[in-house]
């Protein structure tokens, strides 16, 4: 452990913040035209400092934001972002303190929930997070990737220009509103952040009309390709509030001129846009990766706001070192979850908790996994009725 002090940054010490962040994932500081525009990232009466003396060695941030819960109910939740220690004052447990003091805060501050997105995946469960909603790359070969004709059809795709990415984008965003568990509510600065170009690559959105008006939107860039290399068109964002705008939308992308490659990472597990294919195999799965780390910051309050399915209650002990309130027992069932001083027939730690929470694993797949202990054979079916959903949980908002 290193001797260190905790407090929130005041404005003259974000752009440090946003620099050591940055030199933490080994990129150079903010330039000063970026810092201008970046300063709508941070929320400053949310950006934590570690200091050593004088010296900021570690920081974590958060934005306001809601999360939608299975039943469609959305929730107060923190977006935990940008954090990072200095590489000469890691593994000394300053990240444990900004976040046992963030959590806390924001727990007491209102936070049902928390998510973030993971550099990497052996950071986050120790602090009580587990993955709860995943994503998967899709690949489209351009050439080959006529959609046959039962694919949702109708609809006018129009591009827009730069001002819509504060504009008519977030407009269009809240309008389709939750999809599915998992969505976040975007906050100002991130659309800031949308816009911004990629090195090497412009920038373009295009918006959707269906029957009822503006019902989705793409943010895409190309990479050409040298001589003999492909050029690849990737996806940045994409916001369908129907299978005939998703449908629309992916038609306009394949017939991008000058392109061999359609990218599309952290899509949900079951966006059926391989399946409008006319050839299949023009259409690959490379990869799925986690999406959201999701960590239930008040467990009694969680469990409340969301719905379950039909099937005898079940009573879940649940433990949570970090934030010991949201330990003890609790009675799900179809009406409701709330605590109960019964005697539990499953057991898990709040991080597995998290993993069933969207409705991204199902307890019986957990609890075969070794990460819920079970006491009474006959809950185990009970709970996982109890969890599904009947939608595969995803956000599509990268923070
Ligand atoms: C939401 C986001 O912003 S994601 C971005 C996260 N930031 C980065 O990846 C930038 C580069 N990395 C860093 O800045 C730091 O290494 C951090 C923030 C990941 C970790 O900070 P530290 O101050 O070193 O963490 P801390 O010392 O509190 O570690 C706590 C425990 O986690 C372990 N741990 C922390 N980071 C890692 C890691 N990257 N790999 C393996 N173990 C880790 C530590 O070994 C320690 O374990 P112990 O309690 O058993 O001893």
């Amino acid at each position: 452990m290193t001797a260190h002090r905790l407090r929130l940054l005041d404005q003259s010490e974000l752009r440090a913040a946003q620099d050591l962040f940055l030199a933490a994932l080994h990129r150079p500081p903010i330039s000063d035209a970026d810092w201008t525009a970046a300063t709508t990232y941070y929320d400053n009466s949310r950006t934590l400092g570690a200091f050593e003396g004088d010296r900021l060695i570690g920081t974590a941030t958060s934005w306001a934001s809601r999360l939608a819960v299975p039943g469609g109910a959305t929730v107060p939740h923190a977006a935990i972002s940008r954090v990072g220690v200095r590489a000469d004052r890691t593994r000394r447990g300053v990240l444990s303190a900004l976040l046992r003091s963030q959590l806390t805060q924001l727990r007491e501050q209102g936070s049902v929930a928390a998510t973030l997105r993971a550099t990497e995946a052996v950071i986050y469960g120790r602090f009580g997070f587990g993955v709860a909603s995943r994503g998967r790359t899709l690949v489209v070969d351009r050439r080959r990737s006529a959609m046959h004709g039962h694919a949702p059809a109708g609809g006018e795709v129009r591009l827009v220009d730069t001002d819509a990415f504060t504009s008519v984008l977030p407009t269009v965003f809240e309008a389709v509103g939750p999809q599915r568990p998992g969505w976040i509510q975007r906050w100002s600065g991130w659309w800031y952040r949308l816009g911004r170009p990629e090195p090497g690559e412009t920038k373009v959105a295009a918006v959707h009309t269906g029957p009822h008006g503006d019902d989705g939107f793409v943010v895409y860039g190309v990479r050409r390709g040298g001589h003999g290399e492909k050029s690849v068109l990737t996806v940045r964002d994409l916001v369908a509030g129907s299978p005939q705008a998703l449908a629309g939308l992916w038609r306009f992308l394949l017939r991008v001129d000058l392109v061999d490659e359609v990218v599309a990472e952290l899509r949900p597990l079951d966006e059926p846009v391989d399946l409008m294919l006319a050839d299949r195999r023009a259409g690959e799965v490379r990869a799925v990766h986690d999406e959201t780390w999701l960590r239930l910051l008040h467990v009694p309050d969680a469990l409340a706001a969301r719905t379950y399915g039909e099937a005898n209650p079940v009573v879940v002990e649940v433990a949570d070192a970090l934030l010991p309130a949201n330990h003890g027992h609790y009675r799900i069932g179809p009406d409701g979850a709330e605590p109960t001083d019964e005697p539990a027939q499953l057991a898990l730690d709040v991080t597995a908790l998290a993993a069933a929470y969207l409705g991204d694993v199902a307890p019986s797949t957990l609890a075969a996994a070794g990460l819920v202990q079970v006491a009474d054979p006959a809950a185990l079916p009970n709970a996982d009725r109890l969890f599904a959903t009947g939608q595969v949980p995803w956000s599509g908002t990268y923070f």
